[in-house]
């Protein structure tokens, strides 16, 4: 058996008033939302894979390695928030570079890459823009552009839906759908909705009161009715 792309083990994260406790193994390629409800510590999770949060104890191992001490810069992970992911005072094809060197030194292949993200994105053109002359869900591309040109092996998405309309959200499911499968990264995105989730997930983690309650194929998790938290969250509670 490969090494999972995420596996933690033990870990939990220490809070003044609370405790989290996360144990999963998540094999790489998969396309995994991480849903709950507010509190529940889906951005912890995030920032415990990404690095920005030092569990207090347990290890966090990606494809096999150990990231104890390693800072989020050296892990194969990209993430895009769910808004501050850009510079205002930027343009996009910068804001894209900074994907590609933090220093913006950027030659012809370099820019000729942020071009092509931009494209593949649905901006093609869009180099000199500034996020605010940008729609949300353009500067939701924009972000999603500069991950791409990382080109880390692991994926995650703070709501990428949240800020969009329902037509928009299709349309950024789709994208997110396709470079998914163009890129075979590991994908994980929280979200909210459970269309969300029949759109896109393979699996779902459902997290609750700091740890993860459930971890399930996503057709098996959107057919329950139990226990109270998911029923609630896929809107069938009082059934
Ligand atoms: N830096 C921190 N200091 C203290 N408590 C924190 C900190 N970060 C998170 N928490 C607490 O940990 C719990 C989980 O927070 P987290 O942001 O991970 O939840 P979430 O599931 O992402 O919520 P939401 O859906 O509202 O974004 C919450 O009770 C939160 O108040």
């Amino acid at each position: 058996m490969p090494d999972p792309a995420i596996s933690l083990a033990d870990v939990t994260v220490r809070f003044a008033e609370k405790s989290l406790a996360f144990d999963c193994a998540i094999p790489a390629g998969a396309a995994v939302a991480v849903a709950g409800p507010s509190g529940a510590g889906k951005s912890t999770l995030f920032n415990v894979i990404t690095g920005f949060e030092k569990p207090a104890s347990g290890s966090v191992r990606l494809f096999g390695e150990d990231m104890a001490g390693r800072d989020p810069a050296e892990r194969p992970v990209s993430i895009v928030f769910q808004d501050n992911n850009l510079f205002a005072h930027l343009s996009a094809a910068d804001n894209i570079g900074l994907g590609v060197d933090p220093g913006l030194r950027l030659d012809a292949a370099g820019r000729e890459n942020v071009s092509a993200a931009l494209a593949r994105v649905g901006l093609a053109g869009y180099e000199k823009r500034q996020p605010g002359s940008l729609s949300g869900g353009e500067r939701q591309r924009v972000a999603l552009a500069r991950a791409l040109v990382r080109r880390r092996p692991i994926l995650l998405l703070d709501e990428p839906f949240a800020a969009l309309d329902p037509a928009m959200r299709a349309d950024m499911a789709r994208l997110i759908a396709e470079l998914h499968a163009e890129t075979k990264s590991t994908l994980l995105f929280i979200t909210h909705q459970p269309e969300d989730i029949s759109r896109l997930a393979e699996r779902v983690l459902f997290l609750e009161a700091g740890s993860i309650l459930l971890d399930a194929p996503a057709a098996d998790f959107l057919a329950r009715l139990e226990p109270p938290p998911v029923a609630k969250f896929l809107g069938r509670s009082g059934l």
